[in-house]
């Protein structure tokens, strides 16, 4: 059905109601509606955003961000580890979520990423079936003859899926700098990954992209589970609905407690949407936890303090939360490479757009080089006294950490001295973005993104009041373990050390920021200074036993509640190494296969 109104879903009944259409929501609902004989309505706070250019057009990254049409933005409480600085969240709203701001990167996590699920008391969850569920989604096509000229591409078909709704390709890139990363990378001995979607992926490679290769354009939540479905007369889409509870009886005794359906704002009025069957929780890492609060669920404190009656106490609401802190590392190139700074030039820009309308020109192209490796590739000498150092810290913060925290710390310090599994990120981003030197016209520059996988520091995301439109408080207690900022100095200088070896030494012009030759402690200063999310949080529902301080249960069910589920990000217990969008989509089909109790894999 198309975008339906707020007469066709306001007291009306529905067996499904799914709350949020990012990639796990949309990817939930679409799937639950390929039964005809069930009603499904999806409720979305944002607008339709559908053919808005400023989404589909690549390589324009960060048009859409702190514009309220398509960004929340979300203001986080100043960071006391990082010289009280707030650098704020940005994140998707609109049909396809945050899949319809972000950058497109296609990843997948390591296989012990998700191993590490299982191990956290979640059976069924596995690489294996990561796997498989992965594909379905996903429709690959290998690098475009133009692109495999100029660039030695490799895949291995077994990795993929090739039936799935979601456009995954090779976006057009800058070949000239992805062949100089991965010629250093082999010169400093990182391997070469001939696919990194199989579940290894240490060592450097190129990343496919969420993009259509017909029309170049971005492929989104909106575009793969709304679109090709929204002519389905079971599938209900209500835009500019914000979700502000989900309803349960007044009266509760000892049982769990079943929802009858979820109320919203609609056009500046209060409305309620009934449930027959399930509601599925989507609306990510940030408003998940707050919708669960706002409906009463989560620590009876906090909700009586905010004069929220309490229906089910769960320790875990909002807490676990972890997201990857990202720095910049900026460099000036000697030659001249057809980096994003090109579109700068406004005729320049101009023309390409007009190539672009004929599947040609640079609004093709993507972030496409990344690297992954261990604490030990990046500092070998350091490597031991820093993971002696954390495990330290982790031992004087055990006393009063839950136990489902405890055991998280101790799978992290495994993972951290085992070589084989990847710490650190190099993210290869064609552009300028320096801070302490002017952009000069004419000259190439190239930023290097660094990015630690598996912060031991956890964050809180919690409501500020019982008025659903108050933004929740967000503290992601950045470096709250000094070994999360430390791990980024020992990345940084590992990247400076690329210009000891060819073919970098010869192409890169300077260091910009940081300035060059900074000591140990400056870096730290450089990165509390300059750091930013890299939005990737996490963990704020955790998928865990209760009495680990879980939210949910290994099939996504709400401790405490009979037929209320969550499906988005929120439910990830321990951060990955990866862009997670791939993982949103894993968990939107399992959701489905939850609910109907049948396996499509
Ligand atoms: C700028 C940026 C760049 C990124 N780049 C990449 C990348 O290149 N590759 C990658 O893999 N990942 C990337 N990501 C991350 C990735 O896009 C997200 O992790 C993923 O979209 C999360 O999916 P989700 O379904 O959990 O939640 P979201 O995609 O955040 O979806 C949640 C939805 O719920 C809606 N919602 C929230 N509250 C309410 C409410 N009260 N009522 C109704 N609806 C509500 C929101 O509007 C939104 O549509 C990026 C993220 C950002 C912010």
């Amino acid at each position: 059905m198309p975008l339906v109104t707020i007469s066709e879903v306001a007291d009306k009944a529905f067996d499904y109601i799914v709350i949020g259409a990012g990639p796990a929501g949309l990817a939930a609902a679409a799937r639950l509606s390929e039964d005809h004989t069930v009603s499904v309505a999806l409720l979305e706070a944002g607008e339709p955003n559908l053919s808005d250019p400023n989404i589909l057009l690549s390589a324009q990254f960060g048009k859409t961000f702190n514009d309220p049409k398509y960004d929340w933005a979300f203001p986080i409480v100043p960071q006391k580890n990082a010289l009280n600085l707030a650098p704020g969240w940005n994140r998707g709203k609109g049909l396809g979520g945050t899949s319809a701001m972000n950058l497109m990167a296609y990843s997948r996590p390591p296989k012990d990423d998700i191993d590490a699920f299982g191990k956290l008391g979640n059976e069924g969850w596995n690489w294996d079936d990561y796997l498989k569920y992965s594909k379905l989604s996903e429709c690959f096509h290998p690098a475009a003859p133009e692109h495999a000229a100029l660039y030695p591409h490799t895949y291995k078909i077994e990795h993929h899926g090739t039936s799935g709704p979601l456009f995954v390709s090779t976006p057009h890139h800058v070949h000239t700098i992805d062949l100089l990363f991965k010629e250093t990378c082999e010169a400093k001995g990182l391997r070469i990954i001939e696919d990194p979607y199989g579940g290894d992926i240490s060592g450097m490679w190129l990343s496919s992209a969420t993009m259509d290769p017909k029309t170049w354009t971005q492929s989104s939540a909106a575009t793969t589970f709304y679109e090709p479905n929204a002519r389905r007369q079971n599938f209900s889409v209500l835009c500019e609905a914000y979700v502000s509870r989900i309803l349960f009886p007044d009266t509760i005794n000892n049982e769990d407690i079943t929802a009858t359906g979820v109320e919203f704002i609609h056009g500046g009025k209060t409305h309620t949407v009934n449930v027959r069957k399930e509601v599925v929780l989507s609306a990510g890492t940030i408003k998940s936890p707050h919708i669960l609060e706002l409906s009463g669920i989560g620590q009876p404190e906090l909700l009586n303090s905010l004069g929220i009656p309490v229906k089910v106490e769960l320790a875990g609401v909002g807490e676990n939360m972890q997201e990857h802190s990202l720095a910049n590392f900026t460099l000036e190139m000697n030659d001249d490479h057809d980096t994003f700074d090109k579109l700068r030039d406004e005729k320049f820009a101009e023309e390409q757009l007009k190539l672009h309308d004929k599947g040609k020109g640079m609004y093709r192209t993507g972030i496409t080089s990344f690297a992954y490796f261990s604490l030990q590739t990046a500092a070998p000498d350091a490597a031991k006294s820093i993971i002696d150092a954390v495990a330290a810290d982790v031992e004087k913060k055990r006393a009063n950490a839950p136990s489902g925290l405890k055991a998280q710390w101790d799978m992290q310090l495994e993972a951290l001295r085992n070589e084989v599994v990847p710490d650190l990120e190099l993210v290869v981003v064609p552009s300028y973005t320096s801070a302490s030197s002017p952009y000069e016209t004419g000259k190439s520059y190239l930023t290097m993104e660094l990015v630690a996988q598996h912060p031991f520091s956890r964050g809180q995301i919690h409501a500020k009041s019982a008025n659903p439109l108050d933004h929740p408080i967000i503290d992601p207690n950045v470096f709250d373990f000094d070994f999360d900022l430390d791990s980024m100095v020992h990345l940084m200088q590992y990247v400076r050390s690329f210009k000891e070896v060819e073919p970098w030494k010869s192409a890169v012009s300077r260091e910009l920021d940081p300035l060059p030759n900074q000591t140990h402690e400056q870096l730290r200063e450089y990165i509390k200074k300059t750091h930013v999310p890299c939005w990737h949080a996490m963990g704020t529902c955790s998928m865990m036993p209760r009495n680990h301080q879980g939210v949910v249960d290994a099939k996504l069910k709400v401790y405490g509640t009979t037929n209320l589920r969550i499906a988005d990000l929120s439910i990830v217990p321990l951060n990955i190494a990866a862009h997670p969008q791939a993982t949103a989509y894993v968990i939107g089909e399992k959701v489905a296969d939850f609910i109907t109790g049948k396996s499509r894999v």
